[in-house]
């Protein structure tokens, strides 16, 4: 299915620019701190996932293949040719088809806290019917150990209520559509393909998708760099955005 997805665009027009997508379960927002560091010197557009934040919802099941070329549309949307992408998880594995399947507009990934193949897929038809059942609150139990480190929360309450309410608002039928991109997902074959600079992290403590997940990515594109972000676990930009800026900074164009 075609989608437009809703975006929102920082930082001057002429200069070079960076795509955002995010996480299942969040919107735009999880990339605050990385605009605020970024958008003096990049034109930083974000995009919402189907159902998330201000994207319209979807029914039946997404792809990754769907997602990204509703990423390239929201480029197209924003006025921007050539880009860097920096994802999240989901986020990321639509960073990995772009680098696979993007051309020349994609003159950059950085994807964090994904996977090519993710963990257990076997699980997400079943995370699916939870929440086509009993909504996305249904999930707001698991995110603490899983989105972030606990002591992370402790630190920041109002910071994971925020991250608990993107995740009550999203769409049920769009988070259970984008369980079934995540479920199909498998790019391990395709990697080698990917030609443009990858910066490839992972969050020390991430249950979901672990460090071994980043460094099969890494390993499997040509050049890539592999980073680890200690005491952080899935939400990684958020838990520990400076570490993850410094990183977006040595790997994006001075
Ligand atoms: O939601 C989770 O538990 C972890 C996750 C996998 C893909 C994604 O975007 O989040």
């Amino acid at each position: 299915m075609a989608l437009d997805l809703h975006h929102v665009v920082d930082g001057p027009a002429d200069a070079p620019a960076v795509l955002f997508g995010p996480s299942l379960g969040t919107d735009l927002h999880l990339f605050d701190a990385q605009v605020a560091a970024l958008s003096d010197r990049f034109r930083c557009v974000r995009f919402d996932l189907p159902g998330h934040g201000g994207s319209a919802p979807v029914t039946g099941d997404l792809t990754i293949s769907e997602l990204g070329r509703g990423a390239l549309a929201a480029a197209d949307a924003a006025g921007i040719g050539d880009f860097h992408y920096v994802g999240v998880s989901i986020g990321g594995a639509v960073g990995q088809w772009l680098g696979v399947h993007g051309g020349e507009r994609v003159r950059s990934i950085a994807v964090l806290a994904t996977a090519a193949r993710f963990p257990n897929p076997d699980s997400w038809p079943q995370r699916a019917a939870t929440v086509r059942a009993d909504g996305t609150a249904a999930m707001v139990g698991s995110r603490p150990g899983t989105w972030y480190v606990e002591t992370w929360a402790q630190r920041d309450p109002a910071g994971e209520q925020r991250l608990l309410d993107m995740l009550r608002a999203a769409d049920d039928e769009s988070y259970a559509a984008c369980c079934a991109a995540i479920a199909a997902f498998d790019v391990r074959a395709e990697l080698g393909a990917v030609s443009v600079p990858a910066l490839v992290v992972a969050g020390a403590d991430d249950p979901a998708t672990p460090p071994s997940s980043l460094h099969e990515i890494a390993d499997a594109i040509p050049g890539a760099r592999y980073a680890e972000v200690a005491d952080a676990a899935h939400l990684l930009n958020r838990e520990r955005p400076d570490e993850v800026n410094a990183l977006l900074t040595e790997h994006l164009p001075a």
